[in-house]
């Protein structure tokens, strides 16, 4: 079977999409998913999604991790996805569509490569001894950093990753250190088990972090820098609770192709 696909990138988090409206693929077997996303052997890819139809909204977005299982929120791949959506004329310059969890509202600029992504309120931030953990969208740990530019990233973020306390849920390990007026940041991903370029739920999860580490409230703008570029990170804070937040970043068509699936 023969299927149409395309590689997108948001600041180095980069991912293949399947058009899947007419259902030309019923489900994709985690074997599948993997071997598309393997670097050598496949496409190569963070993660894969698929674009849905869902009655009610404009389009659902089905998200899986390179590992092939199914992720939860995905922030970089929903800006993929809204510029892809664009690209097939799903949708005009603005859209709301549904996510694992939940709607999300977002806005694409006129060329289609810059997106700002609703993400969900967050109210509870955990510690975890002088770390942050929370979710927004996706499980993420955010840790205080000096050395952010030659830590080793891949084995402290697997440690963290693999301990007793997260290892069978798994959790996105975020490190961070602040640079001008916003914050450096290098995270090492569940699903893909590897340090990646950027996680869009990962600095977003820093960004709050940080605003009540630094007992900061009212409207914030948190620029992020990435391994693979610079993200921006917008919400409002009352001392409780996280809302209005939007992830912002660019989103880039990078190549098409056709895949030949045996099923
Ligand atoms: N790269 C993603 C995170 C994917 C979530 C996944 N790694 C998981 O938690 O299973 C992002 O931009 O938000």
């Amino acid at each position: 079977m023969q299927i149409n696909f395309y590689k997108y990138q948001g600041a180095g988090n980069d991912f293949i999409l399947i058009d899947n409206r007419l259902s030309v693929l019923k489900g994709i077997d985690k074997e599948s998913v993997a071997q598309l996303c393997d670097r050598r052997f496949g496409i190569g890819g963070d993660g894969l999604m698929l674009l849905e139809d869902e009655p009610g909204y404009d389009f659902r977005m089905i998200y899986y991790n390179a590992d092939g299982n199914e992720g939860s929120m995905c922030g970089n791949g929903g800006r993929c996805i809204v510029a892809f959506a664009k690209h097939l004329g799903v949708i005009d310059d603005a859209t709301k569509f549904l996510a694992t969890d939940g709607l999300h509202h977002a806005k694409i600029s006129e060329a289609g490569d810059w997106v700002s992504l609703q993400m969900i309120d967050v109210t509870r931030i955990d510690q975890d001894g002088e770390a942050y953990v929370l979710n927004t969208g996706s499980p993420h740990y955010v840790k205080l950093a000096s050395d952010l530019e030659v830590k080793d990233v891949y084995n402290e973020g697997y440690a963290i990753r693999n301990n007793a306390t997260y290892k069978q849920e798994g959790i996105n390990v975020n490190f961070v250190q602040k640079e001008g007026e916003g914050y450096f940041v290098r995270t090492f991903e569940r699903g893909v088990e590897n340090e990646t370029y950027a996680c869009g739920t990962g600095v977003t999860a820093v960004a709050l972090a940080m605003a009540k580490h630094n007992h900061q409230s009212g409207i914030i703008s948190t620029p992020v820098r990435v391994l693979g570029g610079n993200l921006n990170i917008r919400f409002d804070y009352d001392g409780e609770k996280f809302s209005n937040i939007f992830l912002e970043g660019p989103a880039e068509l990078v190549f098409k192709g056709v895949i030949n699936l045996n099923s």
